[in-house]
């Protein structure tokens, strides 16, 4: 265990021009943490995953991650290579669309492997055996290993999405509405699923949902967002059983009433 943070949020903001993405956000994330970002459409979780991944420049505020050799980074001020070599090795990012993180006209042994090629292994017996065990730790049958995802269900896409995020063993895995787009019954498979494997990794996560039930199942802290700011973060079985902003008051007594 260590005492120290694995990401530092401080007073993070983003502005489009004239127009709030997100506002003065400030939190740390700590070692196998799973922090939820609840909020309506428009509230700025996206804006704000994409400013964690870098893959937008916050107008103002900084993040830093610690490295595996401990050091911290300022991660606004890597250089593009250093992000890159990031987001290949610490870093995952599950797409809501699994078509936006895999690739659809490769088989999916390829899909896991290459992303084992892309860290340096080049031994072809092993990419293909770790290849198949992570399709089986997702639920995918060894017979489809050389099909290409576009011949999968959505549920089965977006546990080839989370195999190819995984087999690398980030610390750090953004999600972006993991579950939103399936049916009821595959979302309660893939949540168990993500919640069995987050948990055996101990892999800290940033979540981005509207769904009450996502974050009551994967996180341990919650964070609740209206109009780009922070209302209300917590331990998330506080904030849901016990919510104290009045706007987080409405989302649950709106959820609970349906
Ligand atoms: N590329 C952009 N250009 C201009 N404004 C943007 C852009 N992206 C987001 N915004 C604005 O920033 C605010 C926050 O949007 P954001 O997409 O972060 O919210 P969200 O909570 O993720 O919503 P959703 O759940 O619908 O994805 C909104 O007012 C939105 O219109």
């Amino acid at each position: 265990m260590t005492d120290e943070p694995l990401l530092r949020v401080s007073a993070l903001s983003k502005y489009y021009g004239a127009r709030l993405g997100c506002e003065d956000v400030t939190f740390d994330l700590w070692p196998g943490e799973v922090l939820a970002v609840v909020g309506e459409s428009g509230s700025g979780k996206t804006t704000l995953l994409n400013c964690l991944s870098t893959r937008l420049t916050p107008s103002s505020g900084g993040v830093s991650y610690r490295m595996r050799d401990g050091s911290w980074r300022d991660l606004y001020r890597m250089s593009e290579a250093e992000r890159r070599f990031l987001m290949r090795t610490d870093w995952g990012f599950v797409h809501q669309n699994p078509a936006d993180g895999l690739r659809m006209t490769v088989s999916a042994g390829a899909n896991v492997g290459e992303r084992l090629m892309a860290i340096g292994d080049r031994h072809y017996g092993n990419i293909r055996s770790t290849a198949v065990d992570w399709l089986s730790r997702v639920e995918i049958g060894k017979d489809r290993i050389d099909d290409e995802p576009r011949s999968f269900s959505g549920g089965m896409r977006q546990r080839l999405q989370i195999a190819r995020n995984l087999v690398t063993g980030p610390r750090l895995v953004f999600m972006d509405e993991p579950t939103g787009g399936l049916d009821v019954s595959v979302q309660a498979r893939l949540l168990d699923l993500l919640r069995g494997l987050v948990t055996d990794l101990g892999l800290a996560a940033i979540v981005v949902t509207h769904d009450l039930a996502v974050a009551r199942l994967l996180s341990q802290r919650m964070m609740v967002m209206k109009d780009g700011y922070v209302v209300e973060t917590g331990l998330t079985d506080r904030v849901l059983d016990d919510p104290r902003a009045p706007y987080t008051q409405l989302l649950v007594s709106s959820i609970l009433q349906v």
